[in-house]
């Protein structure tokens, strides 16, 4: 360890460790679920840090907030009920509020401390929460979503940390029935779906238990993020059967007067889902 360094450490990416440098250290505490660590960073703003693994930094978060909500919510025409999975920092909450075709947006996060440290940290990120159509519900996604009616909601976006602590169901195969269930007839879900460049053998068993559940598309996308490890994160893109949903050409375009996109656009959006051929050949076989 470097004195005045954060290095990402994780048994997930072994023997590598992204390192951004600390220039004062705002908040840790402990949730009941995970340590939530806050600091500002030299080069890239404010970082928040959950048991280790750094979740959001204010330089690199448009990357990933506008891709896994506009990869789904531009595939499928008028999107009118939202359904947000974890994403308790509020930044898929903001640019989910863009479409005015959105009539009502649920949120199911975990842990509350989340929600109060990015209100306090990252008023930018956070300000999705001031959305009135926003309903905010604490608690476990999974019983979240089995307890919803069958074919609610047009999109599920299931912004999760990794597969090791409280996010772990999430990328089970039950955990999927549920979304499918829970999704409208052509309804879409996009998931975080981590790197190809490290964990080809997770996304390999996420797409086969996609495939064998999504009786629509299954696609695979990804993108650029500076802080996430390897540089890359990808995000599974599926829908139910029902009305067809073509991922890779976006049929809605988005209102920018209120807001620029930073990272967004439409030749992005059908580049996101060109792969190389290392990971083409696992998960197009799927
Ligand atoms: N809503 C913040 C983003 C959460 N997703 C991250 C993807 C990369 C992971 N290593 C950590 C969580």
């Amino acid at each position: 360890v470097i004195p005045g360094w954060f290095s990402e450490i994780s048994s997930m990416w072994p023997g590598e460790a992204h390192s951004l440098k600390i220039e004062k250290i705002l908040f840790q505490g402990k949730s009941d679920y995970q340590n939530v660590m806050v600091f500002q960073s030299a080069t890239y703003g404010k970082v928040l840090v959950l048991d280790g693994v750094i979740q959001l930094t204010e330089r690199d978060e448009c990357a990933y907030q506008e891709m896994i909500t506009h990869l789904p919510l531009c595939s499928i025409p008028n999107p009118k009920k939202v359904l947000v999975i974890g994403g308790g920092d509020g930044g898929v909450l903001r640019e989910v509020a863009r479409y005015s075709s959105v009539e009502k947006i649920d949120i199911c996060e975990i842990d509350k401390m989340v929600i109060d440290v990015s209100k306090q940290f990252f008023p930018e990120v956070a300000i999705g929460y001031e959305d009135p159509r926003v309903t905010l519900h604490i608690g476990d996604g999974v019983a979240f979503l089995k307890a919803v009616p069958a074919g609610t909601y047009d999109a599920v976006i299931v912004d999760s940390s990794d597969p090791i602590g409280p996010a772990k169901e999430l990328f089970e195969k039950p955990f999927f029935q549920t979304v499918a269930n829970a999704l409208r007839p052509g309804g879409v879900v996009c998931t975080q779906a981590e790197s190809i460049w490290l964990h080809m053998h997770i996304i390999e068993d996420i797409v086969s238990n996609c495939r064998e559940i999504f009786k629509g598309s299954v696609n695979y996308a990804w993108t650029t993020v500076p802080t996430y490890p390897s540089g890359v994160i990808g995000f599974m893109l599926c829908s139910t059967e029902g009305p067809a949903v073509d991922f890779k050409h976006p049929v809605n375009s988005i209102d920018e007067l209120k807001r620029p996109l930073r990272f967004y656009n439409s030749e992005i959006h059908t580049a996101a889902f060109c792969l190389p051929s290392f990971a083409k050949k696992v998960i197009d076989a799927k």
